[in-house]
């Protein structure tokens, strides 16, 4: 038979082993994994000296389309996406207008996504106060999961995303444990968060370290004990997303000792960069929870290598220039959210794997194949006979300078601009379409399709 695209002798991540073996692909699929395939295929790609992994599925982007296209467009920004190794995202409900919280504004959400993605793509639900009715008619629509803010956020802005009070917490979560859906969390505590930062302001504190310390450790560990709470009582399965810092791991992971059903993903930056170098960067590296000092990092760092984090994800959450500006150096102004997601694979392979000896197999669970398992995406996340071809190449001896004409982002602003990278995503397979090639950039028509929560099928909109 003819092949559409053989991927011959790199060096292939498999589930538990990395082999130097060829992949061949038809239909979008991967139909044989064999030393020296040698029937003839429409594209040969040569891998030698590469890694071969499934493409990061990276289940945290705010792709602020439709409302607020001009912070990020899903052409933007999943060209970023594609260009960094991701294959699949996972959009969340906040920072588009309307908010994802019923059926009308994932319909819109849906509807402006369609055929403008890079790669494939699925949404979560927002959980909001007043919107516990409208939970069901989300999940029939196919929403992967639910999110939810424990800290305060949103604007005054008609139909902006709100943080929940303790009351719409609870019932979420019942009502996400009868629906048999994840709740996902941002837990920082907001009464004290918003207290400090309130009198810092006051006071006139308002650098780089005085907004990191208006949101000191013990207030995200506080909001993951008193979800784990909630979840253990009502029986909510959980994720808690960009968690910034060991102690709330540990709870964590007590807790899944204990029999919970709960996750947790962390971001590149919280181990990338420190408070010091927040401090240095200045605005472009404000994001909540805030940067942490180099004791807390290599003790997140710790927790990582341990096996105790289950997703990398970026964050993604950009914003126009101006609002990363502030004519008082006001740090409790500028938008807090770091603009990361091209560089999830290149940056966090090189830090874990080259830097500190993190076994690929496991550096792919972190990024493909947990987030896979965990929002059942069941065609993707491995590469194995019969799935979804979604495959990157990653040279771990090319080594690159990130700059700014490189980024795909609406806005091409980065806390990593500058930063030698050593080693570098060289292609981007989506179901066996080349979106992206280091040498040529995007290539193509945006082929991305959407995801859904169809358990036993992957139905496909578009
Ligand atoms: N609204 C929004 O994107 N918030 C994100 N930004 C950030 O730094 N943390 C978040 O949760
Ligand atoms: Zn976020």
């Amino acid at each position: 038979m003819r092949y559409d695209v053989v991927i011959k002798g790199g060096n292939v991540v498999l589930r538990n082993e990395v082999k130097m073996v060829d992949i061949a692909i038809g239909n979008g699929k991967i139909l044989t994994i064999e030393e020296n395939i040698e029937e003839p295929a429409n594209q040969i790609i040569n891998a030698k000296g590469q890694f071969v992994m499934p493409g990061m599925i990276d289940a945290h982007v705010h792709i602020c389309e439709p409302g607020r296209t001009e912070w990020e467009g899903f052409i933007t920004g999943t060209s970023a996406l594609a260009a960094g190794g991701t294959t699949s995202y996972i959009d969340m409900p906040l920072n588009a207008l309307p908010a994802t919280v019923d059926k009308e504004s994932l319909r819109l959400k849906i509807e402006a996504a369609n055929g403008k993605n890079y790669v494939d793509y699925g949404f979560y639900g927002g959980l909001i106060p007043g919107n516990l009715d409208n939970l069901e008619e989300l999940a029939n629509e196919g929403v992967l999961a639910y999110k939810c803010f424990m800290s305060t956020c949103g604007t005054d802005e008609p139909n902006d995303f709100k943080n929940v009070d303790d009351y719409t917490l609870y019932f979420g979560m019942k009502k996400l444990a009868e629906l048999g859906h994840i709740l996902l969390i941002h837990a920082e505590n907001n009464v004290i968060t918003d207290c400090l930062a309130e009198k810092m302001v006051r006071q006139g504190s308002v650098t780089a370290a005085d907004y990191a310390a208006s949101r000191p450790v013990f207030t995200e560990v506080d909001a993951v004990k008193r979800a784990l709470y909630f979840a253990s009582i009502t029986g909510c399965k959980l994720h808690f997303v960009h968690i910034s810092t060991a102690e709330a791991v540990d709870e964590i992971t007590k807790a899944k000792e204990a029999g919970q059903n709960v996750t947790l993903e962390s971001c590149p930056h919280y181990f990338t960069i420190s408070a010091d170098e927040f401090e240095e960067l200045g605005p472009i590296a404000k994001c909540s929870p805030p940067l942490r000092g180099i004791e807390e990092q290599k003790q997140l760092w710790s927790r990582l290598l341990e096996g105790k984090i289950d997703l990398l994800t970026s964050d993604h959450s950009p914003c126009p220039p101006e609002m990363k500006f502030s004519p008082t150096n006001n740090m409790f102004e500028v938008w807090g959210g770091i603009s990361g997601c091209q560089n999830n694979v290149d940056l966090m392979f090189d830090e874990a794997v080259l830097k500190r000896g993190l076994p690929v197999t496991e550096f792919v669970k972190l990024i493909s194949g947990n987030p896979a398992e965990r929002f059942h995406l069941s065609g993707k996340g491995e590469i194995a006979v019969s799935k979804d071809a979604d495959i990157i190449l990653v040279d771990p001896s090319l080594s690159y300078e990130i700059r700014r004409e490189d980024l795909y982002y609406r806005h091409p602003q980065s806390p990593y601009i500058g930063k030698k990278i050593n080693c570098r995503v060289t292609k981007t397979f989506v179901r066996g379409n080349l979106v992206y090639d280091a040498n040529l950039g995007i290539i193509g028509k945006p082929i991305g399709q959407i995801i859904t929560n169809n358990r036993t099928e992957r139905s496909v909109k578009q």
